[in-house]
C-alpha cells in the first residue's frame, strides 16, 4: 500500500494563468479524497500570486523553485524569502538539478539557501541526485550523501522539521526512464539513515521524495517503497488528470 504523504508540482518554466485555474479547481474536487496527501504546487514566480488567490480556501500549498540566499539588496532578477511569504509560499525548492547544472549553483549556495528558507519558517525541499556517468560508474550513494550532508550542512536540529529531501536522479528527470522502485528505495533508505546519524530521530520521520519521470501509471508502485513518502513531479504536474492520478496513487 502506498504510504505517501507529501507530492509536488514543480511546473518549471511552464504554465500560464489558466493553468493555475484548471489545476486548483481539478484538485478541489477531489481534495476530500486525498486527505492524507500533502499537496503543494511550484509555479513559476509569476504565477505565485494568482495561484494563491485560486487556491486560498483549499488545503493546498504554494511553494517557490527556488529563492536567493540574500534577504535583499542588489541581486537583479533574484527573489527573497520575505518576498515569497507575503504571497503566501510555504515549500521553497532548493538546489533542484537544473539549477545546479544551469544556474551553476554550488553545494554551498544551495546549503546557504536551505538556511535561509528554514530560518525564514518555510520548507526547504532539498534536491539531491546523480547523473547518468556518476549511476554506470558506481558513485551513485557517494554523489548522493555527499550532495545531502553540503545541504544539511550547520543545520539546527530544531529546524530538521521544515527539511524534505527529493532524490531526483538526474538521468531520469523529463527523459521517461524512471529509477525503477527498488533503485529509488536503495537510495532512499540510505539517505534515511544518513538523516538520523546527523539530525537523530526526527530523521526516522523527514519526508523524502523521489522524482523523476513519475507518471500516473508507475506513482504507485514508487509510492509503496517503504522510505519513498511522495513526489515530486515535473511533466506529470501540467496536465489536470496526469497530477490528480499521481495525488490519488500517493493517497492508496
Ligand atoms: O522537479 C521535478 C523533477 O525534475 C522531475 O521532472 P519530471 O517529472 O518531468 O521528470
Amino acid at each position: 500500500m502506498p504510504n505517501a504523504s507529501l507530492v509536488i508540482a514543480n511546473w518549471k518554466m511552464n504554465g500560464n494563468r489558466e493553468l493555475t485555474k484548471t489545476m486548483s479547481a481539478a484538485l478541489r474536487e477531489k481534495l476530500n479524497q486525498l486527505q492524507q496527501v500533502k499537496l503543494v504546487i511550484c509555479p513559476p514566480f509569476t504565477l505565485i500570486g494568482e495561484l494563491a488567490n485560486q487556491c486560498y480556501y483549499d488545503d493546498i500549498a504554494i511553494g517557490a523553485q527556488s529563492v536567493s540566499e540574500h534577504t535583499g539588496g542588489a541581486f537583479t532578477g533574484e527573489i527573497s524569502t520575505a518576498q515569497l511569504q507575503e504571497f503566501g509560499v510555504s515549500y521553497v525548492l532548493v538546489g533542484h538539478s537544473e539549477r545546479r547544472q544551469l544556474f551553476a549553483e554550488t553545494d554551498k549556495m544551495v546549503n546557504e539557501k536551505a538556511l535561509a528558507t528554514v530560518n525564514a519558517g518555510m520548507t526547504a525541499v532539498i534536491c539531491v541526485g546523480e547523473n547518468k556517468a556518476q549511476r554506470d560508474e558506481g558513485n551513485t550513494w557517494e554523489v548522493v550523501a555527499q550532495q545531502a550532508k553540503a545541504a544539511l550542512a550547520n543545520l539546527p536540529k530544531e529546524q530538521a522539521g521544515k527539511i524534505v529531501l527529493a532524490y531526483e536522479p538526474v538521468w531520469a528527470i523529463g527523459t521517461g526512464e524512471t529509477a525503477s522502485p527498488e533503485q529509488a528505495q536503495d537510495v532512499h533508505a540510505k539517505l534515511r539513515a544518513l538523516l538520523v546519524e546527523q539530525l537523530g530521530a526526527i530523521g526516522e520521520k523527514m519526508p523524502l521524495l523521489y522524482g523523476g519521470s513519475v507518471k500516473a501509471d508507475n506513482a504507485a508502485e514508487l509510492f509503496a517503497q517503504k522510505d519513498i513518502d511522495g513526489g515530486l513531479i515535473g511533466g506529470a504536474s501540467l496536465k489536470e488528470s496526469d497530477f490528480v492520478a499521481i495525488c490519488q496513487a500517493a493517497q492508496g
